[in-house]
């Protein structure tokens, strides 16, 4: 079935003509291009049997098409976490308005940059600003090629920075305006002069360098390469605004925070913790009162745990290099650093490492089915440490931002299989879906999980009010609360 066909199956829900047009508005990218392996998995779990004993074949097809198509699109908002151990959400939207009309008036297309900051109905410590796209913007003669990651970046607002660069016109020079494409194989052989493979439009920019500093020099270029004058998906630039006081981080992560509930005192262990957005929002909650123990297995990403905690004024974050599978330590004397004894922590979370498909935009992963399946026994083995680490009483959040079943609801029921002592909680503040059928779980153990599913409402994007909106056009993730008793 096609996209339009799966529109059209769903439009008998819902008021078909908008639907239709909001949908082809939408669809400016191709969906999100995936290996055939792995597009047929996604659809066994977006189609699966307990879905299809619920709802009508074509509704379950339709939900996964429009998956497809939303992960290569943006969010509609851009969110930011503020300091609220700071500065009062007020004043830091104001500062946020003004040090965005200062990035204005800078800008050459002042007029068109928008600077409304929206309060979050629910969640204290957020501000949202609506993304304004897809614009019209019409492609140049000019043409710069940059790799997938650098085009996604540049969808979510920022400028093109010159080792994102793979291709740029053979005569390129510094003020020449450019068209800026994104090559989502990443089949653009590095210093090109012109590309026609797979390629999406990203928007017209301002070239900073010339192609000899890009491309002819023994140093690797640095710095913004293209500064973006039109993007087709236009929101503002964080780049050094505010680095205290507002934080850039996707709604759903900023929930878990809030899920997770840390009381000031607390001793409290993020256990994949890089680059630390998380953590520091854990610190900021305890209002730096307590513990807060930081572990990620990469050595390098620690330093930019300790590097967030600093610009953010936090104290209470201790950051060790670590791998978590490994940190129950057989002797209860030894408290400091890890390994820890168990039972020595009030709160765990864990953010697990996943296959990362609900990040958005993505427009296309070369992943194969080995890579995006090789997740599952790596989170039971940092679950199990988790739950070893945790008091009786403790509290243990597990996230991930990946849409499969394998790495979400069938882990939670992997986990209420294995550890008895563990029972789901209800969440707070709870502003995703429910989790999805076909990992066995009942209607009420779906409704305490928390599953952020853009597709669920991507065709009502048009008409839905401003704060659903941006409750439901976030990127995927998951999230499940439980006690141990
Ligand atoms: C989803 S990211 C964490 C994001 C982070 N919680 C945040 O909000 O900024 C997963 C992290 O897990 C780390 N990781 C993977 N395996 C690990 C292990 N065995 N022990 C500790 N960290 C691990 C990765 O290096 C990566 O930084």
């Amino acid at each position: 079935m096609s996209c339009d066909q799966a529109s059209d199956v769903c439009g008998s829900k819902i008021a078909q003509g908008t639907q239709r047009q909001n949908v082809e508005e939408m669809s400016v990218f191709p969906k999100i291009s995936l290996k055939p392996e792995v597009a047929d998995f996604l659809k066994s779990v977006f189609v699966n049997k307990e879905v299809l004993a619920a709802v009508d074949h074509q509704v379950a097809e339709c939900r996964f098409q429009k998956l497809l198509t939303c992960l290569s699109h943006p969010p509609s908002y851009t969110c930011v976490r503020a300091s609220t151990h700071l500065a009062p959400l007020e004043e830091i939207r104001h500062k946020l308005g003004e040090e965005l009309k200062k990035q204005q008036m800078c800008s050459s297309s002042a007029e068109e940059v928008s600077v409304q900051i929206l309060p979050h109905p629910r969640i204290p410590d957020v501000l949202l600003l609506p993304v304004d796209g897809p614009r019209p913007v019409e492609p140049l003669s000019s043409e710069v090629v940059v790799d997938a990651q650098c085009g996604s970046a540049v969808l979510r607002g920022a400028h093109v920075f010159a080792p994102g660069i793979v291709a740029s016109p053979k005569f390129m020079k510094t003020g020449d305006l450019v068209s800026v494409f994104s090559d989502l194989e990443g089949k653009c052989t590095r210093a090109a002069t012109s590309f026609q493979g797979k390629r999406v439009f990203v928007g017209n920019g301002v070239a900073q360098m010339d192609r000899f500093s890009l491309f002819c020099t023994d140093k690797p270029a640095k710095g913004i390469g293209v500064r973006m004058v039109e993007p087709l998906y236009q929101s503002p630039s964080f780049d050094g605004v505010l680095p205290s006081l507002a934080f850039l981080q996707n709604l759903p992560s900023v929930v878990v925070g809030h899920v997770l509930g840390p009381r000031p005192g607390e001793r409290i262990l993020d256990m994949c913790a890089a680059p630390g957005g998380k953590t520091s929002h854990i610190a900021a909650l305890m209002g730096d009162q307590g513990e807060v123990v930081a572990l990620d297995r990469i050595r390098n990403k620690i330093d930019r745990i300790r590097e967030n905690a600093q610009m953010l004024h936090l104290r209470s974050i201790t950051a060790y290099c670590f791998n978590s599978t490994q940190a129950v330590s057989s002797d209860p004397a030894h408290t400091e650093g890890p390994p820890f004894p168990p039972e020595s922590f009030d709160r765990v979370l864990l953010d697990a490492p996943c296959s990362g498909l609900g990040q958005r935009p993505n427009m296309g992963t070369t992943w194969g089915l080995k890579e995006i399946c090789s997740y599952q026994p790596l989170q039971r083995k940092l679950f199990h440490a988790a739950v070893r680490l945790l008091k009786k009483g403790g509290v243990l959040v597990y996230s991930t931002c990946t849409v499969t079943l394998a790495e979400n609801e069938e882990q939670v029921a992997w986990a209420l299989e294995t550890f008895p002592c563990l029972t789901l909680q209800p969440q707070e503040p709870h502003i995703g879906a429910e989790g999805m059928l076909g990992a066995g779980l009942s209607p009420e153990q779906l409704r305490l999980l928390q599953r952020f599913s853009p597709e669920l409402s991507w065709e009502q994007t048009g008409t839905t009010a401003l704060s659903r909106r941006a409750d439901s056009d976030t990127i995927g993730f998951f999230i499940a609360k439980f006690l141990k008793g």
